[in-house]
C-alpha cells in the first residue's frame, strides 16, 4: 500500500477488551490513532499500555472490540494475513533484541533478506541507507558490545526501518538511556515521522521527555482512556486522573499499587 493510499486513520481500537489470565486489563477502549501522527500512549506502570500492544500487533485477540490497523482488522493467530500486517509494522520494543554474534550491518540486513529476495549489492545500499538515518553509517562494522545503549538503540531503530513500514510502534524507547541519549532518540522518532512519512505509536511513561515530539497524546489508567487529545489539551486538563499522572503525585484517583480487577 502506498503512503497517500493510506486511510485517515492508521490505527482503530474500538471497544476493546483485554483480558490476561481471567483479569481484564482494558475495556471499553476507543483510540483512534491519526495517519502521519506521532501518538504517545502515557499511564502508569501495569495500566496495560504494553498489553495495548499485544493486540495492536496481533499477540494477544480481543475478549470484546476490534483493532484495525490501516483498514484491516488485526488476524488472529499465527497466519499469513498477521504476517502481512505485521510487515508494515516497524516495532522497537524495550531492550533491542540486537543478535551479538552478528554487526550492526547484518543485524539491520536481517529482516530484509528474511522477507524479500533483493540481491546482496542492493541490500548492503539499503543498509547503508537505514543507518545513514540513524546516523550510524560509520559504525557497520560494530559489533552490538561495542555499542553504547544509545547506539544500539539507534541500530535496533534501523533495523525496525529496514522495510520501509509505514507505521512505528516503541514500546518504552527512552527506558535505560541516559539523558542526552534519550533526546537522541526522541529526535529521531520525531525527524523519522516527520520525512519518511510515517505513523508513530510511543508507548511511554516518560511524558515530558516524549510530548515535544507529539501530536496525539492517549492516557490510559485503571482499564480504560481516561483522555484523549493534543499535548496542549493534556497539559491544559484538569481530570484528577491526568493531574495525578502528569504531575506524579502520590495521592489521587490512581492506586499506587493497584490491583487487576476479576473478569466479570
Ligand atoms: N503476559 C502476561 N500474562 C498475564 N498477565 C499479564 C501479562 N502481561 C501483563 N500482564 C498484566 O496485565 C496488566 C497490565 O500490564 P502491562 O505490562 O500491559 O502494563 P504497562 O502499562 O505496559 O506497564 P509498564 O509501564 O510497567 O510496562 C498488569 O496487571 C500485568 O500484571
Amino acid at each position: 500500500m502506498s503512503a497517500s493510499a493510506l486511510p485517515a486513520i492508521a490505527v482503530d481500537v474500538s471497544a476493546l477488551r483485554l483480558v490476561r489470565d481471567g483479569q481484564v486489563v482494558l475495556d471499553g477502549v476507543d483510540i483512534r490513532v491519526p495517519k502521519g501522527s506521532v501518538t504517545a500512549v502515557l499511564g502508569p506502570s501495569g495500566s496495560g499500555k504494553s498489553t495495548l500492544l499485544a493486540a495492536l500487533m496481533g499477540e494477544l485477540a480481543p475478549a470484546k472490540g476490534s483493532v484495525t490497523v490501516f483498514d484491516a482488522q488485526v488476524p488472529a493467530g499465527k497466519t499469513r494475513a498477521l504476517l502481512a500486517l505485521r510487515k508494515q509494522m516497524g516495532v522497537l520494543l524495550q531492550g533491542n533484541g540486537l543478535l551479538s554474534d552478528l554487526t550492526v550491518a547484518q543485524n539491520v540486513a536481517l529482516p530484509i533478506e528474511t522477507h524479500t529476495r533483493l540481491p546482496t549489492d542492493v541490500i548492503d545500499r539499503l543498509v547503508e541507507l537505514k543507518l545513514h538515518a540513524v546516523g550510524l553509517r560509520g559504525l557497520k562494522d560494530a559489533f552490538p558490545r561495542e555499542l553504547s545503549g544509545g547506539q544500539a538503540r539507534r541500530v535496533a531503530l534501523a533495523r525496525a526501518l529496514a522495510l520501509d513500514p509505514p507505521l512505528m510502534i516503541y514500546d518504552e524507547p527512552l527506558t535505560g538511556l541516559d539523558p542526552i541519549a534519550a533526546g537522541v532518540i526522541t529526535e529521531l522518532m520525531g525527524r523519522l515521522n516527520k520525512t519518511l512519512g510515517l505513523t508513530s505509536v510511543i508507548v511511554t511513561h516518560h511524558v515530558h521527555e516524549t510530548l515535544p515530539i507529539c501530536d496525539h497524546a492517549v492516557v490510559i489508567a485503571n482499564g480504560r482512556v481516561v483522555f484523549q487529545g493534543s499535548p496542549a489539551q493534556l497539559n491544559a486538563s484538569d481530570d484528577p486522573w491526568v493531574r495525578q499522572f502528569l504531575d506524579g503525585a502520590a495521592d489521587g484517583p490512581i492506586a499506587f499499587d493497584a490491583q487487576p480487577r476479576s473478569y466479570a
